[in-house]
């Protein structure tokens, strides 16, 4: 009988950090990145990345979830985040292919639960119902003082010719910020073996660089593969 074969599993990486600290562009970057080394990856985000779970965004990030309070807000980016993962995530792993997801559960964990007050309990029971097992292979965790991300944010929006009107979460003081920079970097210190915290206060390429290192060193079928 001919053996299957010895095919390495598909990686799931998720980015994490709070707004404007590049994540956006960074997930763009290691998809080109794992392109030049044939791996076929798909990029998706949270909350979204299917019909389903963007519906939900649009309910939320409009602001019309905000009534219902942190511990609503957390069962909705749950709902979205089950289909995420049947639909899209755990189908493409199972056939091989990579998903590099720009934001994941730690959102959950580090807006609605630690920063939020929903309590832990809750937020663990909705990971366990949502993940279903696919907790990701790599999370990088992008960490920067929040000033300098919203300048970066501003400075963007002027460039752009834009009004900075912003969704509801961007609206919020500076110092609520620092607290989630804390929280995103104590969910890190927890799942020190999944998650690696990046400093994103370094220009696109060298950040780009630091991430490659990290992503590389990880998973040892991408030292060796061809580079086109
Ligand atoms: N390393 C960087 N240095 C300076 N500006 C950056 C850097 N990375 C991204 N930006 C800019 O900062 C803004 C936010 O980046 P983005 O990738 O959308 O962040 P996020 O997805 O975390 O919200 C964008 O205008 C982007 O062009
Ligand atoms: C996935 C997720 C996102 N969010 C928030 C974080 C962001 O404020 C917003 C997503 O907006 P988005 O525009 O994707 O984020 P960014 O500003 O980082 O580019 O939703 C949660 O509060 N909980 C979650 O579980």
């Amino acid at each position: 009988m001919l053996e299957a074969p010895n095919r390495r599993p598909a990686r799931f990486i998720t980015f994490e950090g709070g707004e404007g600290v590049g994540k956006s562009t960074q997930v763009r970057r290691l998809l080109n990145n794992l392109a030049h080394h044939a791996i076929e990856a798909v990029r998706t985000r949270e909350p979204g990345g299917t019909p389903k779970a963007e519906a939900i965004r649009s309910f939320i990030l409009q602001g019309r979830s905000e009534a219902w309070g942190a511990g609503s807000e957390a069962v909705l980016f749950a709902a979205a985040r089950l289909d995420h993962v049947n639909q899209l995530i755990a189908p493409n792993l199972e056939k091989g292919t990579w998903v590099i997801s720009d934001r994941f559960c730690d959102s959950t964990r580090a807006y609605q639960g630690l920063t939020g007050g929903v309590d832990d309990k809750l937020i663990d029971a909705l990971e366990n119902l949502a993940l279903d097992g696919h907790t990701p292979d790599l999370t990088i965790v992008l960490d920067m003082d929040p000033a300098i991300a919203f300048r970066r944010v501003e400075q963007r929006a002027v460039e752009d010719g834009l009004q900075l009107t912003g969704d509801r979460f961007e609206k919020e003081e500076l110092d609520w910020h620092q607290r989630l920079r804390e929280n995103f970097l104590d969910i890190a210190r927890r799942n020190a073996d999944r998650c690696v915290v990046i400093s994103a206060e370094q220009d696109e390429e060298a950040l780009e660089a630091a991430i490659w290192d990290v992503v590389s060193a990880r998973f040892p079928e991408l030292q060796g593969r061809p580079v086109s």
